[in-house]
């Protein structure tokens, strides 16, 4: 029988009875506006921000809330495990942290302090190309925990390749490949703050480090760092990309393939016949397409039409426990959990991204049980309803 996470709630309150108060709150939507008064309407509007106007993050949150949980009662879920198959993995629960760049806004610990997180919670952290750390030193933070490498594919195929080759030699086993971000969309929030961390070579130590990368500088990158800023920018992604394209990182990549960023279900069809193992079905948390369809919307859709031919992640929006139970409900084997997870390592570091973690789990176990549900196996569409809009 798996932990029941929602113990946890007990650890706090007996915490509390003896003068020592939980350090950072448990609604985790409380946490942008306390990180934001520690660390500034920069590195926060960065992280906090989104495409356009914002509708897409407002819609996430909006195509969540319309769907209500119609618990059932009277069916023993005395003893609970959230344990999920996920990619071939046995998951403590269905969760991973989402691969966001550029930590090193956030904490001095940066990547490695959310790494160790989720290697203490046992949840897979999935690292980001465009993290501040290099992979193979956050790698070495894991030990030999669960973990992913996010690629952004480049349009030089040698940093891809070279890429692809690290991530297997420091143990990622899983690799997620963006597909939403071939260009940086528009953020008035960074741009009317000036601040975009990649100029100043922040986010991009896979890259000063990488070899391939490296050989196309007429410089080291300590003596003209524009020059290698310039490089990132003109080379981290590739707008030319098309789906054909993918047999180069199926020849190239042994383990399970999952593509980041499908909304639509013909995308969907297309991954699975390109040979690809999953999906993320994600609009990046609001922060590509402004006006995008709603990350909950089409997730039902892209179940029902890959069935079991491939295996469906979610992320966009998800801020509690009851947001896990209805991703599952509309189709999601797991969930990847973006900005709170940030926000908390902002506040303090691993420890924080770990309260993150727990309470989240927690919230999901209590909600999983109270609903009727005993795993997470059982949860299907008719424990939801949509409320009129
Ligand atoms: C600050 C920030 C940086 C991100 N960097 C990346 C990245 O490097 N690669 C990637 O695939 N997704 C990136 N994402 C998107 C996340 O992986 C994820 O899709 C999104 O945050 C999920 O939405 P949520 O924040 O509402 O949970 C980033 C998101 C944020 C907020
Ligand atoms: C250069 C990639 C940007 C990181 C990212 O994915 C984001 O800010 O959403």
């Amino acid at each position: 029988m798996g932990k029941h996470w929602g113990d946890f709630q007990y650890e706090i309150y007996l915490n509390g009875m003896t003068g020592a108060v939980p350090r950072l709150p448990t609604d985790l939507t409380r946490l942008e506006a306390l990180v934001e008064r520690r660390l500034g309407p920069g590195p926060v509007g960065y992280v906090a921000g989104s495409a356009g106007n914002g509708s897409t993050a407002l819609a996430n949150r909006a195509a969540l809330d319309r769907r209500r949980i119609v618990p059932r009662m009277l069916r023993d879920v005395h003893e609970r495990d959230l344990s999920a198959e996920v990619l071939g993995r046995a998951l403590p629960a269905p969760l991973a942290l989402a691969p966001v760049g550029v930590l090193s806004i956030m904490h001095p610990d940066a990547e490695c302090a959310a790494a160790r997180a989720a290697a203490a919670q046992g949840v897979p952290y999935i690292l980001s190309s465009a993290s501040s750390t290099p992979m193979e030193q956050v790698a070495e933070a894991m030990g030999d925990a669960e973990r992913w490498f996010q690629l952004y594919w480049a349009k030089d195929r040698e940093v891809t390749r070279s890429f692809l080759d690290r991530a297997k030699a420091s143990g990622f086993g899983v690799l997620v490949v963006t597909l939403d971000t071939p260009l940086l969309a528009w953020r008035p929030r960074d741009l009317d703050q000036a601040y975009l961390p990649f100029l100043h070579g922040v986010g991009t130590a896979n890259y000063f480090t990488d070899p391939a990368f490296l050989a196309g500088l007429a410089k080291p990158v300590h003596e003209d760092l524009n020059a290698a800023v310039l490089r990132f920018v003109g080379m981290f992604a590739d707008p030319g990309k098309t789906w054909p394209d993918l047999a180069f990182l199926r020849r190239h990549w042994d383990g399970p393939i999952v593509l980041k960023g499908v909304l639509h279900p013909d995308d969907a069809l297309l991954a699975a016949e390109a040979g690809m193992d999953g999906v993320v079905v994600s609009n990046h948390g609001g922060r590509q397409v402004a006006g995008s369809v709603a990350a909950a919307d089409a997730l039902p859709r892209v179940a029902r039409a890959v069935g079991d031919r491939l295996t469906v992640l979610f992320d966009s929006g998800v801020r509690t426990g009851d947001d896990v139970f209805k991703a599952l409900a509309l189709g999601a084997r797991a969930v990847l959990l973006g900005r709170p997870y940030v926000y908390g390592l902002g506040l303090d570091g691993q420890a924080g991204v770990e309260h993150v973690i727990r309470c989240l789990l927690a919230e999901f176990d209590l909600t999983l049980a109270l609903s009727g549900h005993a795993t997470p196996a059982t949860v299907t569409a008719s424990d939801l309803e949509e409320s009129p809009a």
